[in-house]
């Protein structure tokens, strides 16, 4: 019987990975997607970028869109300062059931928050849901078709304040052409990239960080 990828992520997780220790959970998930089987995490090289921006912004409130198998998530939870949270939205209910094993694996539960189901429904519910006034960094790593009309969504519903900086994973590949024209056109962001590449390959891909000016 096939078992899916998240479910052999998992596996290695809990055979290889220290309970408790987040460091070791990213580690062998990033040794088994380079060695055994390639899977979409952000990955080692782009996740030391996003590690960088993390510590720098030292996000209260931080939201990642694709929670896929939590290793953005439990690499991002390391590193928030205490009473911060971030929240975790994943459509793929698979994606969410083993995410939340990992998350718990690495001891980061008490940081994080996972959310099921689509952006554009959550989205315009979080500030009741969540008694947020706004989130300082979010974390853009689901379709890359979404990542456009979320982010006007998040303007819209007051998600974003001066300052909050966005973080877009997969702007060169997949690639978010109308994102990347958006952010870098707008007088309303501050744009820079980061060039990398894609996760575990030589193939180039890169990090945008905007800064939203309000
Ligand atoms: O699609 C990617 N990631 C999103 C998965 C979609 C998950 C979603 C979460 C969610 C939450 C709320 N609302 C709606 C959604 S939809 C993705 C794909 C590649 C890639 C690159 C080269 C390839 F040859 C093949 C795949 C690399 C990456 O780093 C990715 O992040
Ligand atoms: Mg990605």
């Amino acid at each position: 019987y096939g078992s899916t990828r998240p479910e052999r992520i998992l596996a290695e997780v809990k055979r290889k990975a220290t309970r408790g220790d987040a460091r070791s959970v990213v580690d062998t998930i990033d040794q088994y997607c380079r060695h055994q089987e390639w899977a979409m995490n952000v990955g080692d090289e782009k996740g030391t970028i996003l590690d960088s921006i993390v510590c720098e912004v030292k996000p209260r409130a931080m939201l990642e869109l694709g929670t896929y198998c939590g290793y953005s998530a439990v690499r991002i939870a390391s590193l928030l300062p205490p009473n911060s949270r971030l929240i975790t939205m994943e459509f793929n209910p698979v994606f969410a059931a083993i995410a939340r094993q990992v998350i718990a694996w690495a001891g980061v539960e008490d940081k994080v928050v996972l959310i099921e189901g689509p952006s554009g429904d959550w989205i315009p519910k979080m500030k009741k849901e969540f008694g947020l006034t706004s989130f300082d960094l979010v974390f853009l790593d689901h379709w890359k078709d979404c990542y456009l009309p979320d982010t006007k969504l998040m303007e819209e519903c007051g998600l974003l304040r001066t300052g909050s900086i966005l973080v877009a994973d997969n702007v060169i590949c997949p690639g978010a052409p109308d994102y990347l024209e958006y952010v870098r056109g707008s007088p309303r962001y501050e744009s820079k990239y980061f060039r990398s590449h894609l996760e575990y390959t030589r193939v180039e891909d890169g990090i945008e960080k905007s800064v939203f000016l309000g």
